[in-house]
């Protein structure tokens, strides 16, 4: 389990990561998602001991990571997939990991093939790597020492859609070995696919947290009609929520709170024509999280 209670981080008057609690539960996919500069990777960084929490802190299964005594035996972690040296080969980098974890050889040639990285790739320099084949390296490098826990920024990047897949399955399996798995993104269909929990995080702040289904649940109905104007009023005199789908004012779609059949029915009291009614659980997260994190994408602060 991994724990962050009140975390703020601040670099002189600015504030990163404002006072940011959640969990990452044991034996579930916990997604944690947010636009760009959102403080996702600021807040893994506290917790892999890389960056000093201003207040607050994060804990993995009750201990700060600076407190474990062989780190890498508890918890798996791939930050930054660039970030491994380019002079040394994959073989190389896992052989080093191995040694420092004090495991046994063979795990080298286990994790090589459960990222599906052959024998000749595994002697190739890392600066010869493709940005897939770091990432698959960095997952062999975070799983080599039988971790409880993984902490993974943007996994999924620079991974082909079979590779996608492939990181699904493996992170599914984990977490239902029990396995605690933290994953960023700011891919929403990735983080939808894959995560049971999801936080949601803009300008520092959680602005949602909760399982998949109940975020979804309260995405509420998406309705299209002829005249989305005359149908907010409506809704909302019906004491309702009534809102530009996706946090824009150019769509005809709505969200609201509503059911589907009141919709409907207060839709046929005003006499306009709906084109389309359904719940917005089918328009994904992605409405969701867009507006939820209007206010804070730098899109809308554009804007
Ligand atoms: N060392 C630092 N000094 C000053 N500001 C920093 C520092 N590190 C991060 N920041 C700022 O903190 C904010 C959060 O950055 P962070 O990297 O945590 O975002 P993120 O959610 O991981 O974004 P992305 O999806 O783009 O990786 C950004 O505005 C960033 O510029």
């Amino acid at each position: 389990m991994i724990e962050v209670d009140n975390l703020t981080v601040t670099y002189g008057a600015f504030t990163a990561v404002d006072d940011v609690t959640f969990t990452a539960a044991a034996g579930r996919v916990t997604g944690f998602l947010g636009p760009n500069g959102a403080g996702k990777s600021t807040t893994m960084r506290v917790m892999t001991g890389l960056t000093r929490a201003s207040t607050g802190h994060a804990l993995i299964d009750g201990r700060r990571f600076a407190d474990l005594p062989n780190p890498g035996r508890e918890v798996g972690v791939l930050l930054d997939a660039s970030a491994q040296h380019a002079g040394r080969t994959g073989r190389e980098i896992l052989t080093i990991a191995q040694r420092t974890m004090r495991l046994p050889s063979n795990r080298v040639d286990e994790m090589l093939d459960l990222v599906s990285l052959t024998g000749a790739e595994s002697e190739r320099r890392v600066r010869n790597y493709s940005l897939g084949m770091r990432q698959r390296l960095g997952i062999a490098t975070a799983l080599l020492g039988r971790p409880q826990s993984l902490i993974l920024d943007e996994p999924a990047n620079g991974l082909d859609p079979a590779g996608i897949r492939w990181m699904r399955d493996l992170l599914r399996g984990f977490a239902d070995q029990g396995g605690t798995v933290l994953l960023s993104s700011h891919l929403l269909h990735e983080i939808e696919a894959i995560a049971d929990d999801i936080v949601v995080i803009g300008n520092g702040r959680i602005v949602a947290q909760g399982t998949k289904r109940e975020l979804l649940e309260s995405a509420g109905t998406l309705v299209r009609s002829t005249d989305p104007v005359v149908l907010t009023a409506a809704l909302r005199d019906a004491g309702h929520t009534a809102q530009a789908a996706g946090g824009t004012a150019s769509t005809d779609a709505l969200r609201t709170d509503a059911s589907t059949d009141v919709v409907g029915r207060v839709a046929l009291a005003a006499g306009v024509a709906l084109t389309e009614l359904r719940a917005a659980e089918g328009a994904g997260l992605e409405e969701m999280f867009l507006e939820l994190t209007a206010e804070t994408q730098r899109e809308g602060a554009a804007a």
